[in-house]
């Protein structure tokens, strides 16, 4: 099923300057789609666009199946946890109470509250004492982990990440990318991510996006990338790094890569 569908969809903040043009994608359930590109081709507008915080200027975007005019906001971000670099905890509310905060918004018991910030801290791999400490109390990587936490409070079916781990350092990273990873397959998510960090998108990605101005350059998963021709923007882009990612995943010599491409 498609949960996310655009079509023909521009963008522009100011008039006559596209940010996005005339953009076409359909992503699937369960999709874990990362997105890559250099600074200022329209990555984050890209997502904002799915949760309502910016609006499309022309085009058809479609979630779940229904256009976006036609959701009322807030049921459309029950349905989406957003992911920020910064995360943006309410610093004088405890673990607990930042995760359940969507919950009381919706008026639910405390004793419904607990148990689900008991079971996303437990999903994230943290100590029940964490639910009474504040986040000035915390790492930065606890944090983003919290953050991940509550934006999965409302058993969201779309998760939006953009840049999530870019505060983190390698090991943090790396670990929380494998979370983040057993948490989409085992929750069914369809997850959107943007990264600058091309060894993540290649690594997380069931399809791995890299846009340039304003459109998708290319669209794929990581061995379309390796046995078909890239546009010379891609290859410029990803240079050898790539190499280096798909080495590493799929242990083939440097011999059967030269004779892939
Ligand atoms: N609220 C806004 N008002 C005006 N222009 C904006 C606004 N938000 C973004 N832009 C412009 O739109 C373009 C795309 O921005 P966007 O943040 O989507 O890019 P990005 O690919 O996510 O960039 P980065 O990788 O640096 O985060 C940029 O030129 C930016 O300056």
């Amino acid at each position: 099923m498609t949960v996310i569908e655009f079509e023909n969809v521009s963008k522009s903040y100011e008039k006559d300057k596209p940010v996005i043009k005339n953009l076409d994608l359909k992503v699937k359930r369960g999709e874990f789609i990362t997105i890559l590109g250099t600074s200022g081709n329209g990555k984050t507008t890209l997502l904002k666009m799915v949760n309502c915080l910016e609006k499309k200027t022309s085009g058809s975007l479609k979630i779940l199946d229904k256009e976006i005019e036609a959701w009322d906001k807030t049921g459309l971000r029950r349905k989406i946890g957003y992911v920020v670099q910064s995360i943006g905890l309410f610093p004088h509310l405890n673990t607990e109470e930042n995760i359940s905060y969507v919950l009381t918004l919706q008026n639910k018991s405390s004793e419904e509250k607990r148990k689900k910030a008991e079971e996303l801290l437990e999903l994230l791999n943290l100590p029940h004492d964490y639910l009474k400490k504040y986040p000035r109390e915390l790492s930065g990587g606890e944090q983003q982990r919290v953050g991940i936490a509550r934006a999965l409070a409302s058993s969201p079916e779309i998760m939006l990440m953009d840049e999530p781990f870019g505060a983190l350092d390698e090991i943090n990273r790396r670990k929380l990318q494998e979370q983040v990873k057993k948490l989409q397959k085992e929750l069914g998510l369809t997850i959107m991510l943007v990264t600058h960090d091309i060894e993540e998108a290649f690594t997380l990605g069931s399809r791995i996006i890299i846009m340039h101005n304003g459109k998708i350059e290319q669209i794929g998963t990581k061995e379309e990338y390796y046995q078909s021709e890239n546009t010379k923007f891609v290859n410029e882009f990803l240079s050898e790094k790539l190499k280096f990612v798909y080495i590493k995943d799929n242990d083939i010599s440097l011999n059967e890569l030269k004779n892939l491409r």
